[in-house]
């Protein structure tokens, strides 16, 4: 697959054919044999020497394209449809081509003696299998979008290792460059030719006629593809996979001048029958209609287009100088690079003779536009072939989409389909033109490999995200736990401070009651001692009043006494009394005596004297006795005032006796029952004062228990927390030291993407300057080629015929080389007369051409020109041709040219 486009390439420059269209003429007819070679060979193998002789090696040393590895002309096979109904039924019916395909040739007959010969990459014939004609046609474009080159190059020529293992390292080098590049397998062709049935058969009943485009996709379908199918109808372009979508832009890329038709359904391919579907549903889509030229005419030209995006690690064998370019991510993993392809699968619509259609109406509206387009497309294809500076790439939507598969990067097979009736010669010989300037068209092959860095940025952003979701998951988490951690640690401090309050709570509550009772208790005791001070005072009292009680008792005796006394007194008063009655009568008696004395007094002068003196005695004496009974009397009436006031006394007494004993009655039951209550409540009190005691003992107990239980608690919540808060410490610092990592190496990747960015612009530069440099090389090869041409133009009228000649010479010449080589296996069979025939046409090439100009040839500026005119002047130096000194000259010639070319196989045979 890979080599086809060295292949090509390599037969390009010599193998161009000539714009005649008389057929191709070559210098070296074994490179174009080999070029036609590299397709048939490959399922068969035949003709083992030649494929031999012409190795890879040999076309790469006969490059003229070698500074531009890149370049790679548009392939171009020829396709004779069988005959139809309709030939089978014209009575005029002959053949208007024949084919060579063993010479790749096709001979397109002018009248029965005449005919013009063509040359094509292949030419397969009406009985040419499907099969075939995709493994030719299509599988080099296909495999060239994502295989890689050792194996298909081993595969395609049939070479064993020992054999070409350096041969193969070179040509991977030079032809890697060749993977995941564009394709593009278009089929061009008259009206009712085939194109349909070679590309986009479904062979659905037969696998076998299986069209190019099921093939192709069962090759692409090993790795991941995406596709969509688009309809060129009457300059509109319309999605056959979402028919509503028409008019469908094109659009453009600036940059890199890529076309795409983004309006258009891109659907992933799932496997075969997904895309056998969807290619069902695109020809149920697409226009067809019945000409006189096809029942089943295709009014459009149908494009599916093949997105395939391929990692290139895949690739088996990665030079290690190759490596050390390769950008590293940060693990040191190579960064992976993709290779993006596009493979174009174009049906046009059938070229069509207005008259010979019998298009009308809008057949004919049809038919003129896909006329335009088609004229378009050869107007590009011509301008390109003629290395025009101005392709008309927009004259129409065709030209436009199918920009890269003629002129610029991708792979290109181009089909082309005829029919066998001398009937439609004209349009015959029009595909044929077509297809023989298509090859001239030249692409600059390019591989789309680019390094993966989207994806590697996505992996990147998918890590760093993940990290950071990773570091705020940790965060939340470290956040989580410090909550929780903070809420445990409130929890416990406030579960702590609740304790601690209610404890302080209880204990000021128990100091306060025990205070509140401690108080109690002393006023109960200073009570209870008021008390007793009061019972004392109330036993003093009672013994006071037992006392008084005594006392009134003695006071009643002496009452008693007094009143005995009294009436004593009073018994004495009223003796007294009596007496003073007595007294009184005898003071009255006396007075009346004294009266009567005093009469007799005066009667008795004497006897008044005595009685004077008896009166005085007696005055005396009553005088005493007066006061006597006044002092009784005063006695008597103290003595009733002393009594009275006794009595009042006594009786006060008595009340108050009286009083003192219902007091003293009434005090003791009030002291009983205070006595009681209070015993009763000092009982209570102590009961309480041993029931609170006991309490505090227990609220001690338990205020002990919890104080304990509070220091094990607090330590061992505060061991834990030391250790839980040690444990996050770590993790942050874990968790910090993580991100510190990540944020430098996203730093790191970040600065590595700008510098891989900038060394991609780099080399985008670089790309550029030796694209640059390239263009300029190509301009300076195009001028030595005019040059060239000038100079045959120069050659003399006699010199007519000359490149035949050098072509024929350089056949020959090969041939004879051939049988030089002592590895051809066809030396033991060729006859002695055919060496010798050659021998003669070499002798006639000399003598026809002259010596002269042949050696002149030897210092051509052409390389290829240069090596032919070695090759004859080599083997007519073998033949004995030149003598002396002229031949050790020619052989040193021989010699340095095989010296200085830098591929070896081929020349090594021409010393010889
Ligand atoms: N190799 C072949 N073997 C058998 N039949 C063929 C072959 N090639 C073409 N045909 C037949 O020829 C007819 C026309 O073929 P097809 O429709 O593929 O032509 P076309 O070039 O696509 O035409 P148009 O441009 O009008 O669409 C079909 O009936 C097809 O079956």
């Amino acid at each position: 697959m890979a080599s086809s486009g060295n292949v090509g390439r390599a037969s390009y420059k010599s193998e161009r054919p000539h714009s005649s269209g008389s057929g191709s003429v070559s210098l070296r007819n074994n490179g174009g044999g080999a070029q036609g070679q590299q397709h048939s060979a490959r399922p068969k193998a035949p003709m083992s020497s030649s494929r031999r002789s012409v190795t890879p090696i040999s076309r790469t040393r006969s490059l003229p394209l070698e500074d531009d590895p890149e370049s790679e002309r548009v392939r171009v096979a020829v396709k004779l449809r069988p005959k139809n109904a309709e030939d089978l039924a014209d009575s005029d019916y002959f053949d208007c081509v024949e084919l060579q395909p063993e010479l790749k040739r096709l001979k397109l007959r002018k009248n029965n003696w005449s005919s013009e010969s063509y040359r094509f990459d292949e030419v397969f014939t009406e009985s040419a299998s499907q099969r075939r004609i995709y493994e030719v046609v299509a599988k080099p474009v296909v495999e060239g979008l994502f295989m890689g080159v050792s194996q298909d190059m081993r595969r395609f020529y049939g070479f064993t290792l020992s054999e070409t293992a350096s041969v193969l390292k070179l040509l991977e080098m030079i032809l890697s460059v060749l993977d995941g590049c564009n394709g593009t397998v278009m089929a061009y062709g008259q009206t009712g030719t085939g194109k349909t049935y070679t590309l986009g058969r479904l062979g659905k009943g037969d696998e076998s006629e299986r069209g190019i485009m099921v093939r192709a996709m069962e090759d692409i379908l090993a790795g991941t593809s995406t596709s969509d199918s688009v309809e060129l109808y009457m300059e509109s372009i319309q999605d056959l996979l979402a028919p509503e979508k028409i008019n469908i832009p094109i659009v453009e890329d600036a940059k890199t001048g890529e076309v795409s038709v983004t309006g258009a359904e891109i659907v992933k391919i799932r496997n075969l029958g997904h895309f056998l579907q969807l290619l069902q549903v695109g020809e149920a889509n697409r226009h067809a209609a019945n000409t006189k030229m096809n029942t089943e005419s295709s009014r459009s030209h149908a494009i599916l287009m093949v997105h395939i995006r391929r990692s290139a690690q895949e690739k088996e064998d990665i030079d290690v100088s190759q490596q050390k370019e390769i950008p590293t991510d940060r693990h040191g993993h190579h960064v992976a690079t993709i290779r993006k392809s596009k493979l174009l699968l174009v049906d046009l619509a059938g070229s069509e003779r207005l008259d010979k259609s019998g298009s009308e109406g809008h057949l004919l509206e049809e038919a003129k536009f896909i006329n335009l387009s088609l004229t378009s497309l050869g107007k590009c294809i011509n301008a390109l072939a003629e290395n025009s500076p101005h392709i008309p790439t927009r004259d129409s939507k065709l030209t436009r989409l199918l920009r890269d598969s003629f002129g610029g990067s991708a792979r290109t097979s181009l089909i082309i389909t005829i029919g066998p009736s001398s009937r439609h010669r004209a349009e015959t010989a029009s595909t044929i033109m077509f297809g023989q300037r298509a090859m001239k068209v030249v692409n600059t092959v390019k591989v789309k490999e680019e390094f993966d860095y989207e994806s590697l940025c996505r992996k990147l952003e998918t890590q760093v995200d993940h990290l950071t979701v990773e570091i705020d998951r940790q965060q939340k988490l470290r956040e989580n736990e410090k909550n929780e951690m903070k809420k445990l640690l409130e929890e416990f401090g406030n579960s702590t401070a609740e304790a601690e309050k209610r404890f302080v709570a209880r204990s000021e509550l128990l100091e306060k009651e025990n205070a509140k009772l401690t108080l109690h208790v002393k006023e109960l005791l200073q009570e209870l001692d008021s008390q007793k001070e009061q019972n004392k005072l109330l036993l003093d009292e009672i013994t006071r009043l037992v006392t008084s009680v005594r006392n009134s008792k003695l006071l009643e005796e002496e009452n008693t006494r007094l009143a005995m006394e009294l009436n004593n007194v009073m018994k004495d008063l009223k003796c007294q009394k009596d007496q003073n009655i007595i007294m009184h009568d005898e003071i009255e008696r006396l007075e009346v005596n004294l009266k009567h004395s005093k009469q007799q007094q005066l009667d008795n002068s004497t006897y008044q004297k005595v009685l004077a003196d008896t009166t005085q005695m007696y005055e005396e004496k009553i005088a005493d006795l007066m006061k006597q009974i006044e002092d009784a009397n005063v006695r008597c009436l103290s003595a009733e005032e002393e009594m009275k006031m006794m009595k009042t006394q006594i009786s006060d007494t008595q009340v108050l006796l009286q009083q003192n004993q219902v007091e003293n009655s009434r005090y003791h039951e009030a002291l009983a029952a205070t006595t009681k209550m209070y015993e009763d409540r000092v009982e209570a009190l102590n009961q309480q004062l041993k029931d609170e005691c006991a309490c505090a003992r227990e609220i001690e107990e338990e205020l002990n228990s919890t104080k304990k239980l509070l220091r094990e608690c607090r330590n061992s919540v505060q061991v834990n927390a030391e250790k839980e808060i040690d444990d996050l410490r770590m993790r942050l610092q874990g968790m910090n030291q993580l991100h510190e990592t990540t944020a430098n190496d996203f730093r790191l990747l970040s600065i590595e993407y700008k510098n891989l960015e900038s060394e991609k612009e780099t080399l985008k530069n670089e790309l550029h300057a030796v694209r640059q440099t390239l263009q300029a090389e190509e301009r300076r090869r195009r001028k030595a080629e005019t040059e060239l041409v000038n100079v045959m133009r120069v050659v003399p009228e006699s010199e007519d015929g000359f490149e035949e000649k050098i072509s024929y010479m350089h056949e020959n010449t090969t041939k004879t080389t051939g049988l030089c080589n002592p590895l051809s296996s066809h030396k033991s069979t060729r006859s002695r007369e055919t060496i010798l025939s050659q021998r003669n046409t070499i002798t006639k090439i000399c003598e026809e051409v002259g010596l002269q100009k042949i050696l002149s040839l030897l210092q051509s500026e052409d390389l290829d020109v240069q090596i032919h005119a070695v090759k004859v002047v080599a083997n007519l130096a073998a033949e004995g041709m030149f003598t002396g000194q002229l031949t050790f000259e020619l052989s040193a010639y021989v010699c340095f040219k095989v010296l200085s070319s830098p591929e070896e196989g081929t020349y090594l045979t021409v010393e010889k």
